[in-house]
């Protein structure tokens, strides 16, 4: 069974990687140099996923590193306040740093992410400060492609699907890939494959499936032949703007269309929509409507200016989905 449905689990998802800060343009429409105000968000894709799940009605909870600083606690109060159970993520006591991703917004379609993630403490996290209790007592593990770029938290994250493996727990993966943390091509190759192996769902944009196959150009169909002789029995390949298409292991193809919307910026999408995309898999929806969920979301977060306050509600999802025609 792809989804877990026992009601007794404490969480719907746990989410493993990165809580990090988005520091937005508020003067947008220009060139970050011209740029001299900025808003502040919680970021960072598993975090961001986390708390669109906690605004969908979910209990998601969040293992990560945060930093002792003020960016820090900013991001556990406000993940605590949206929902998302943070118990399980710990303090660094080391002197690391909260990440910090600038976001340019050139245009509504010429969006840029400048990211400061030197010594950052999320990828300090240690495989033995990962709760297999926390996530036995999941329906889903969430673990990012990100988490993966460098050790400790390379070893947590695999310590994490272990430990799923082990209690039967599902496995998301999010591809998640952000270039300015990976050492070389090969390594991401190596450590996507590693994960993607034994990962019942994956998700990524097509970018990112070609950077698990170590080439440009990939094809999806390839990519799904060679990926689906492994665990997956999902796979979800995006495609922007362009929409996105589900595999199913049993060989089905599901097309999701896109929701037109007035777009302020392109960052934002993929995390609110494997948000509503896994919400609906929770949920019992078909697969069909898990893709009008998330493209509904993404639709919605896009026209607002931050990724993570901006994540929808599932009345919000379901009246777009009610009013437009993808
Ligand atoms: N400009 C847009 N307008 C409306 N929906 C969008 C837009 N861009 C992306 N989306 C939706 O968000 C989904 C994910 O976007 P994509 O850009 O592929 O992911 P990521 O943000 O991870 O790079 C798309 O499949 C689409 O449904
Ligand atoms: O993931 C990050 O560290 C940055 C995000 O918080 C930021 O909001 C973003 O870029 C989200 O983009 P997406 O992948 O299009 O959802």
């Amino acid at each position: 069974m792809l989804i877990n449905n026992d009601e007794t689990k404490k969480y719907d998802l746990v989410a493993v990687g990165r809580a990090c800060i988005d520091l937005n343009a508020v003067d947008y429409n220009r060139p970050m140099e011209e740029t001299m105000t900025f808003a502040k968000y919680v970021g960072g894709s598993p975090a961001n996923v986390a708390i669109g799940l906690a605004k969908l009605g979910l209990k998601p909870a969040f293992i990560g590193k945060l930093a002792d600083d003020q960016h820090g606690r900013f991001i556990k109060t406000y993940m605590t306040t949206a929902g998302v159970q943070m118990d399980e993520s710990v303090v660094d006591s080391a002197g690391h740093k909260t990440g910090l991703a600038f976001t340019e917004i050139k245009s509504p379609s010429d969006c840029s992410i400048l990211m400061y993630r030197d010594e950052v403490a999320d990828l300090y996290l240690e495989a033995t400060e990962v709760s297999e209790s926390a996530i036995k007592a999941s329906r889903l593990l969430l673990v990012s492609g990100t988490a993966l770029a460098a050790s400790p938290s390379r070893e947590a994250i695999l310590t994490a699907v272990n430990y799923a493996k082990k209690h039967g727990v599902p496995i998301v993966f999010e591809l998640d890939y952000r270039p300015y943390t990976w050492r070389s091509a090969v390594d991401t190759a190596v450590y996507y494959r590693l994960v993607a192996n034994e990962a019942d769902i994956i998700i990524g944009t097509r970018d990112e499936f070609d950077r698990l196959e170590n080439h440009d150009g990939g094809e999806n169909e390839a990519t799904i032949t060679d990926l689906f002789k492994q665990r997956a029995q999902l796979i979800v390949i995006k495609h922007g703007v362009e929409g996105s298409y589900a595999y199913t292991k049993a060989g089905e193809v599901f097309d999701g269309k896109v929701y037109r919307t007035k777009v302020l910026k392109t960052f934002g999408a993929g995390d609110s929509y494997a948000a509503a995309f896994i919400y609906a898999l929770l949920e019992g929806k078909t697969i069909d409507t898990a893709l009008k969920y998330g493209s509904a979301a993404a639709a919605i977060v896009v026209s607002q200016h931050s990724s993570s306050d901006a994540m929808p509600t599932v009345a919000a999802i379901e009246a777009l989905i009610a009013s437009h025609q993808p």
